[in-house]
């Protein structure tokens, strides 16, 4: 393998391994707002910031070169996993809540 290419893959382990980071990070903070929205009874989704976050993406990645049909392709990816988590948080939550049923119920 040429050495310009061993050079420039090592950079993109790098990147992968701050996305990974950046990643766990994202979600240790999705999963507090989808625990304190379960507290609030407020819906997982939040269109209004979605609609937000595409508008602000979008130019942040046409400013920096990146295909923004992609930025927001990537966005909904991640997003779509924060709402199912957010769903499976609020199931919990409800469950935890719920009274005790009888044997009868
Ligand atoms: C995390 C939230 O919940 C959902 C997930 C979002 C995200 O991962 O950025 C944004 C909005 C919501 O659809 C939130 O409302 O902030």
């Amino acid at each position: 393998m040429p050495s310009e290419i061993l050079r420039l893959r090592a950079s993109i382990d790098n990147i992968d391994a701050a996305l990974v980071h950046l990643l766990a990070e994202r979600f240790k903070l999705t999963r507090q707002v989808g625990e304190l929205k379960a507290i609030g009874n407020m819906p997982p989704a939040d269109p209004s910031r979605d609609a937000q976050q595409i508008e602000r993406l979008t130019a942040i990645a046409e400013a920096s070169g990146l295909d923004p049909d992609f930025a927001v392709q990537f966005r909904q990816f991640i997003v779509s996993e924060v709402i199912r988590r957010h769903e499976l948080i609020a199931r919990e939550h409800a469950g935890e809540t719920m009274p005790e049923l009888d044997t009868y119920a």
